[in-house]
């Protein structure tokens, strides 16, 4: 069996003709935490709806395993059905936690159940304990999410998407919105699902000390290109200023300069000084 659970192979995406992601290479090993860096707008969450089947390249390929199939499949060539299979064999955790809230905690939680499965409500019942269980919820199973502090409704999210036992959790900004402790927080429990399930997962953030808490590998995007990847310790020692600039978030260097919009002595005055 192939280690690559998803391959992004030379993909290239763009919105009204304006190319948001170049020709990106990435492979995602099976069970690894693998962290997508990049300024705002440079292509994180495209990249990630692409992963999750949600949106389609304009050039190259996404391989991934539909459940029960080896060798991997390219999304495009997916049938219907195939592309439910998929998508229903992967979790996703939004910035919000995403819940309805007109429904209890449990009601988010079975809801995955009772739309893609026919399983009992006894069975569906139990199931939706241990998931909260996992996140540290059971006791706030009957709770409305409107009762629920940013932590929580990030935990009974990701208890949602734990719903359906998924091989791969993708995370769109985990941490966003959170005080330092809770986002530690929700890395540890990102570290500890990994662990004990061993899904795949794919965190999108901003969050520099969550990245280097959580992640086996870190790539980093700028405006849609891939720049780099590596373990945390590559990153945290590389020399491409690019990278060194991002990652220890310095002030000077190619990002800002490039904000600035090359040098004044040169607007003003020419180049020949
Ligand atoms: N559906 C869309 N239609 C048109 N443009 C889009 C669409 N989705 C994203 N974009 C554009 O693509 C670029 C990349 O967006 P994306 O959300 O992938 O960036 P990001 O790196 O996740 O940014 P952020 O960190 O700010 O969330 C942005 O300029 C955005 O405006």
């Amino acid at each position: 069996m192939s280690d690559t659970a998803i391959h992004v192979a030379s993909v290239t995406k763009r919105f009204s003709g304006r190319v948001i992601l170049d020709r990106i290479d990435l492979k995602v090993e099976r069970g690894e935490t693998l962290v997508i860096l990049g300024g705002s707008g440079s292509g994180k969450s495209t990249l990630l709806r692409l992963m999750m089947g949600n949106i389609r390249p304009d050039e190259g390929d996404i391989l991934v395993h539909p459940p029960g199939q080896e060798p991997p499949k390219s999304l495009r060539s997916l049938t219907p059905v195939e592309l439910d299979d998929y998508r229903k064999s992967i979790g996703v955790l939004f910035q919000s936690g995403a819940l309805f809230n007109s429904m209890t905690v449990a009601d988010n939680v079975a809801l995955p159940l009772r739309e893609h499965t026919d399983l009992p409500d006894e069975t569906i019942e139990i199931m939706v304990k241990i998931k909260l269980e996992l996140v540290g919820l059971r006791e706030h199973a009957d709770k409305m999410p409107a009762m629920l502090s940013g932590g929580m409704k990030k935990r009974a999210g990701l208890a949602r998407a734990l719903s359906l036992d998924p091989r791969a959790l993708f995370y769109d900004e985990p941490s966003a919105g959170l005080d330092p402790v809770t986002s530690a927080e929700i890395d540890q429990l990102i570290i500890d699902l990994n662990k004990q399930l061993g899904v795949t997962s794919v965190v999108v953030t901003h969050e520099m000390d969550s990245a280097f808490r959580i992640a086996d590998r870190m790539v980093l995007l700028d405006r849609g290109k891939f720049i780099v990847s590596g373990t945390p310790d590559e990153m945290r020692n590389s020399t491409d200023p690019l990278v060194r600039q991002f990652v220890h978030g310095l002030t000077e260097g190619p990002l800002t300069d490039r904000r600035r919009g090359g040098a004044y002595e040169v607007d003003l005055l020419g180049s020949d000084i």
